[in-house]
């Protein structure tokens, strides 16, 4: 998907809410587990139920792996499903990958090819070449984990290096890789005060910005230091919304909730042209 297009599904909808589908069986309504796949009947449910609010939806894909063949098919029927229905709505795979670079060429191809996302996150560790493979996919968005939303981001993401934040030298040196331009970075909601000097070394990238709900970030913070005119932000909300109620109303408390972003979402929109 063109970046152009995502932002005018934003002003579309009044939206740049991404709902993280973090789908765990111990947690969603016991009728589903009947299903012959429950995972999946979950998250029909729950994009139905939440289209019309968000423009992204990120699975995380912890939560299908960790169910081995029959997760990986929930998450191959969700991504059909998607692709299907919503072909306009911008997907993530929360995958953190990141390897040497003809590893990093299959990791690439499972999820941009086969499974159909539009973008992946990175973790940026290993460097350039462990990047540039994810890069090369045209229309395709590499997600690098810049500034993450836990407290075990300040064990080394905030030190010094070369008299500079680590998190800050990922920003500065990704700008050089080759098609940059398909870059964007995760910036938890929990550190938005950060985002004033993340905004002075990536002015126009997008952000994807998990953290607000279950960890406690604040959407207005958030777009106080990191939108831009182009808006410039996804921000993620996977508990708040999935468990949102654990009743047979699940899916309308999850629309409730995403309603309820979105309205505040579209208020900060609204500040974009000011
Ligand atoms: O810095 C990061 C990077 C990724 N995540 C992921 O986002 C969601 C957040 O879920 P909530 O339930 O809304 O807290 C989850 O998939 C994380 O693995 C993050 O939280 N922080």
């Amino acid at each position: 998907m063109k970046i152009e297009h995502l932002i005018s599904q934003i002003h579309q909808k009044k939206s740049f809410l991404c709902v993280g589908l973090d789908t765990d069986l111990e947690k969603i309504p016991q009728h589903l587990l009947e299903d012959e796949d429950p995972i999946f009947a979950f998250n029909k449910a729950i994009i139905d139920a939440t289209h019309s609010f968000c423009v992204a939806y990120k699975p995380n894909i912890a939560f299908y792996e960790a169910y081995g063949l029959k997760g990986w098919k929930s998450l191959e029927r969700t991504m059909a499903y998607l692709n299907d229905k919503h072909p306009e709505i911008f997907t993530i795979a929360d995958a953190k990958r990141g390897d040497i670079g003809n590893t990093s060429t299959r990791y690439a191809k499972a999820f941009f090819e086969t499974l159909n996302f539009d973008s992946i996150t990175i973790a940026p560790y290993m460097g350039k070449d462990s990047v540039e493979p994810f890069l090369a996919f045209e229309d395709k968005h590499t997600i690098l984990l810049a500034l993450t939303s836990n407290q075990g981001a300040f064990d080394f993401q905030t030190k010094k290096v070369n008299g500079g934040e680590l998190y800050k030298e990922v920003l500065k040196v990704s700008k050089s890789y080759t098609n940059a331009e398909r870059l964007m970075y995760v910036v938890g909601a929990t550190k938005a005060t950060y985002l004033k000097d993340i905004r002075e070394i990536i002015p126009d990238s997008f952000l994807l910005v998990p953290g607000v709900g279950a960890q406690g970030g604040s959407l207005q913070e958030v777009c106080a230091y990191g939108m831009t005119k182009n808006v410039g932000l996804l921000v993620n909300s996977s508990r708040g919304i999935l468990y949102a109620s654990t009743g047979d109303d699940f899916a309308e408390a999850a629309a409730n909730e995403a309603q309820k972003i979105q309205i505040e979402m579209e208020v900060e929109l609204g500040k974009i042209h000011k």
